[in-house]
């Protein structure tokens, strides 16, 4: 059986990932995402095994000395890191997956997965970034001033990418991702 394909989803903190992967999973049910483990508290209304896998520090930490994590990286004070076996059944089912991770992460994937389609979600302008991370209300003025400073620094690894996709609008991000999608189960692949 071929195997699925592995997709990766980031852009800064606020660009929208998690909007546009609902909308994509509305419209495209068939789509499995990996459930990030993460040492950060979680928000209103997210619950464990569904939003993240809510980890004490050392729990992850034991998940990374069990060799249990694809990949980690420490973001904005907390621990973020992908469950490996999940990403490995799914992907040998014949399944794609879908992994919405920062860029530290994104780009150890890809030295372990380079063949993995890597989608770097874009805001249309650092203004209306700021202004979406605030109009979310989930994080403070401290926690939005360091995660827009990463932004400007994650930008600047967009060339690590294989596709640009502004999020001006969600419809239209949409579209553009499930073009990739089509496009990357019509690519030849070795
Ligand atoms: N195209 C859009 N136009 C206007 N607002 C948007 C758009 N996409 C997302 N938003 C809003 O921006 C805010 C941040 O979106 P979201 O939480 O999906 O971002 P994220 O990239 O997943 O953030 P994080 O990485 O911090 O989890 C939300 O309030 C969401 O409703
Ligand atoms: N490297 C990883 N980054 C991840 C993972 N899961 C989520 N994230 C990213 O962390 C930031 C902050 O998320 P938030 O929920 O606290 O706003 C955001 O960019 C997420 O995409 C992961 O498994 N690995």
């Amino acid at each position: 059986m071929a195997k699925g394909l592995l997709f990766v989803i980031s852009g800064p903190s606020g660009v929208g990932k998690g909007t546009v992967g609902n909308a994509l999973r509305e419209k495209l049910p068939e789509i499995t995402y990996s459930v990030s483990a993460t040492t950060r508290a979680p928000r209103a209304g997210e619950q464990d095994g569904v939003n993240y896998f809510f980890k004490t520090r050392e729990e992850f930490l034991g998940m990374i000395e069990r060799d249990e994590m694809l990949e980690y990286a420490e973001y904005v004070g907390n621990y973020y890191g992908t469950p490996r076996d999940f990403v490995d059944q799914t992907l040998a089912q014949g399944k794609d997956i879908f992994l919405e991770i920062e860029v530290q992460g994104a780009l150890k994937v890809k030295e372990k997965f380079p063949e993995g389609i890597f989608i770097f979600l874009l805001p249309p302008s650092l203004d209306e970034l700021k202004d979406r991370i605030r109009g979310r209300g989930t994080e403070t003025q401290a926690t939005i001033d360091h995660r827009m400073s990463v932004a400007v620094d994650e930008m600047n690894l967009l060339r690590h990418y294989n596709y640009a996709v502004v999020n001006d609008e969600i419809d239209l991000a949409c579209k553009r991702i499930e073009s990739i999608i089509i496009a990357e189960h019509c690519k030849v692949h070795p």
